[in-house]
């Protein structure tokens, strides 16, 4: 976890007076938008994308491609209506430089991608992006044919040596620590000369409905992948090479997203919709249904979208978070406000998130009057009473959101710096005050 920072830019969370009543038009998904784009780029035809995130993960996923030749046109979609991107791809190019901030998505998806560039592609971001693992990436890529050179720490900065093809073909990866490492595999792996087979080692495998958002979109892009669910092996996923079609896709909303202002209706006693929630989805958010109705709310799946009531009780819960890992940090927040005691499992990875996200949910709930203890592998949490103060979030959207939520339920919560929010959702302040003006 990174020092404390000052709190020099404090946002007042606001407390909420009664129960929200409120819809809530959710930005689209951060993982879906930065696999589309990734999957455009390495098409033979152009593509669109409609409804796109326009947030800080994004935005370098897109500056990154351009760096690599690839046009990007963000404007109107084809029917003129609603924000889309046409992505015009061609052979990609280095030398070039990208900056992945503090995104696991562009730290991870880009540098197989860097391999077809015909030159060297650098990368390097946040003082983070040098702490979080990418040795899976970079190991895997030296087995399969790149050059690569790095300080040997195995993460950022590092240099891919492009020379327009990678030879591909089976390779093993440990992706214990990020499911991004098979994710990163196998996007680009429809280009590479053999395909790829990527084989998992470890003992633990997180995020595992982010894989299979992969999969489902490499499938819908033209790709043919063979995984564990289709009767392949356990742990092993396979892509076979061949272009990539040109789509025209329209990108769902970020259901992590959404988590803060269902968690609102949770803690309050309320209500709130989120449009456009799709029926059926690869979205880890989309267990936000199940987790928060345990919690105490119940939900309802319409054409519309979600509608979500809070019954006024909030409950403790004990779940294994280790598919939804993103979740967390909302989840904890609320069970701090809950009537019974939490346990979250699963998340040991969270350590090497955003910033140590174990440790700081801890230490920031703590210093509320809360009682949360680490685990080997998550976190204990003891609702006690909480009282107002500084709620630090270390350059991680989702402890902004986290402690907006406490806010909702604590008088007197201030948030340092929740600008950091920009990273997938930058509208928040005034998404979450326009909802309680909903109230
Ligand atoms: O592939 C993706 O889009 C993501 C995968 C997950 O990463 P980890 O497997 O590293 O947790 C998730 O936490 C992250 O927010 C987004
Ligand atoms: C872990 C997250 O992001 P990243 O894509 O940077 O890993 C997250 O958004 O919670």
């Amino acid at each position: 976890m990174a020092p404390t920072p000052a709190p020099t830019a404090l946002w007042p969370a606001p407390h909420a007076s009664g129960a929200v009543d409120a819809t809530v038009h959710v930005p689209g998904s951060k993982s879906v938008t930065n696999r589309a784009l990734v999957l455009a780029a390495l098409a033979s035809e152009p593509g669109w994308l409609r409804r796109p995130l326009r947030s800080r993960d994004t935005l370098l996923m897109a500056d990154a491609l351009r760096a690599m030749g690839i046009e990007i046109e963000e404007g109107v979609g084809p029917d003129g209506t609603g924000e889309a991107w046409r992505v015009l791809p061609t052979g990609l190019r280095g030398p070039a430089t990208v900056d992945v901030g503090n995104a696991g998505t562009v730290m991870r998806f880009l540098p197989p991608v860097a391999t077809l560039a015909d030159g060297p592609v650098h990368f390097d971001g946040d003082p983070r992006s040098h702490e979080r693992p990418l040795h899976g990436v970079i190991d895997a890529l030296r087995a399969l044919g790149a050059r690569i050179d790095d300080d040997g720490r195995g993460a950022l900065p590092l240099t891919v040596h492009g020379v327009g093809a990678l030879d591909g073909g089976p390779v093993e990866v440990d992706a214990s620590s990020s499911s991004q490492f098979v994710s990163a595999l196998l996007l680009s792996g429809p280009r590479f000369n053999q395909g790829v087979e990527v084989r998992h080692t470890g003992s633990t495998l997180p995020s595992l409905p982010h894989i299979q958002m992969t999969v489902d979109m490499l499938r819908t892009v033209g790709a043919q992948v063979d995984t564990p669910e289709s009767g392949g092996e356990p742990g092993v996923w396979r892509v076979t090479p061949g272009a990539l079609l040109g789509r025209d896709l329209t990108v769902e909303p970020d259901l992590s997203n959404a988590q803060p202002f269902l968690a609102a209706a949770l803690v309050t006693g309320g209500r709130v919709v989120v449009p456009d929630w799709p029926a059926r989805t690869t979205q880890p958010g989309d267990r936000l249904r199940e987790i928060f109705t345990e919690m105490g709310g119940s939900c309802e799946l319409t054409d519309y979208g979600l509608e979500f009531t809070g019954s006024g009780a909030v409950h403790g819960i004990d779940v294994d978070l280790g598919d939804v890992g993103e979740l967390t940090p909302g989840i904890a927040a609320v069970a701090a406000l809950a009537d019974s005691p939490s346990t979250l499992r699963g998340v040991a990875h969270l350590r090497l998130h955003e910033t140590d996200r174990l440790a700081a949910l801890t230490k920031e709930i703590n210093e509320l009057g809360g009682d949360v203890t680490e685990t080997a592998d998550g976190l204990h949490i003891r609702p006690r009473p909480l009282h107002g103060g500084v709620f630090h979030t270390y350059e991680d959207h989702r402890m902004a959101t986290a402690g907006a939520i406490i806010g909702l339920a604590v008088e007197g919560v201030r948030i340092e710096n929740v600008a950091t929010t920009a990273k997938t959702l930058p509208d928040f302040p005034d998404l979450w005050t326009a909802m309680l003006g909903a109230a």
